[in-house]
């Protein structure tokens, strides 16, 4: 017998389980009003570290902690009801050792209450994700381009060179075999993007890693058209609502000047009393 109506989020295993069934529709999430706009429509929502950038204006997103990805997952948690909620781990956060790791992920599940965590790496991180999978934690792999590690490579896509393409399908696996339940795959040629995502037992979600992928993930503010400051090639506008904003402000500001706003009833009056 059913002891609750309450619609259960999605498991990080019943995301797995949509590999070879359907693609996994994912966006990211930042607050709890945008999170309860998106999860009807999505598997998997992603608390992405990208939120430095978009939310706090961050040149990347290494400058990111703890304290704020705790705030936002936490803010999301509260929107999200169906989607399965995915919490980026910062950068230093998780690469120092597997217990590093492990003591943070452990964080972000114990005071955000999501379902897994995400980290960006290869090979070098295959031991931390099988430490953190065989202790209760899912992870979610990230390959290809890694945007923790601007200062290393800069943001450019992946896979062009013969020996680059080794090595990010070596990468994948890799983390594929240490039990990550889905691997995200960003700014990748789309032939190297198909190889990984066919040879692995883990889902494939692409950002810019070409229709291939098991699945798909825009930043929801790129994908609004509401954050301007850059755009990579991946980024398709399915709406243009900074102008709609912009619009909106402009004629807030002249109501209040024309003093037209607010009008009467927006305005409180002194109640009539009975005695
Ligand atoms: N708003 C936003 N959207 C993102 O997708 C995103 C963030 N922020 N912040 C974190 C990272 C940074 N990302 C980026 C940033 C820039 C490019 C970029 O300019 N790419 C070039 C690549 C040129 C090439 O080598 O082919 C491009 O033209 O797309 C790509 C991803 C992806 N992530
Ligand atoms: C774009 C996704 C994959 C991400 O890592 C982020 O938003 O931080
Ligand atoms: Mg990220």
């Amino acid at each position: 017998m059913s002891t609750s109506t309450r619609p259960k989020r999605m498991s990080p295993a019943a995301i797995t389980a949509l590999k070879g069934n359907r693609p996994i529709v994912s966006l990211t999430a930042y607050t709890a009003p945008m999170a309860r706009l998106l999860d009807p429509h999505c598997d998997l929502l992603l608390v992405g570290d990208s939120l430095g950038m978009v939310l706090y204006g961050l040149e990347s997103t290494v400058g990111v902690t703890m304290e704020i990805m705790i705030a936002h997952g936490q803010a999301v948690m509260r929107g999200a009801s169906q989607a399965c909620v995915v919490v980026d781990m910062p950068f230093g956060s998780y690469q120092e050792s597997k217990e590093q790791a492990f003591r943070n992920a452990a964080r972000l599940l114990k005071e955000t209450g999501c379902d897994a965590v995400k980290l960006e790496g290869g090979a070098e991180m295959a031991e931390t994700i099988a430490f953190l999978t065989s202790r209760g934690v899912p992870v979610c792999g990230h390959v290809g381009l890694m945007p923790q590690q601007v200062n290393a490579t800069g943001y450019r896509s992946q896979g062009h060179t013969e020996k680059e393409a080794e090595k990010i399908h070596r990468d994948a696996l890799a983390i594929d075999e240490a039990g990550a339940f889905a691997i995200v795959i960003e700014g990748t040629v789309e032939p190297l993007a198909r190889e990984i995502s066919s040879k692995l037992s883990a889902p494939t979600i692409g950002i810019g890693a070409s229709p291939a992928c098991d699945g798909q993930v825009l930043v929801s503010d790129d994908m609004l058209g509401l954050f301007n400051e850059f755009k990579p090639r991946f980024v398709k506008h399915f709406a243009e609502l900074a102008p709609l904003i912009s619009e909106a402000a402009q004629a807030y500001a002249a109501e209040v000047k024309a003093r037209t706003f607010p009008g009467p009833e927006y305005t409180f009056q002194p109640r009539a009393r009975k005695d």
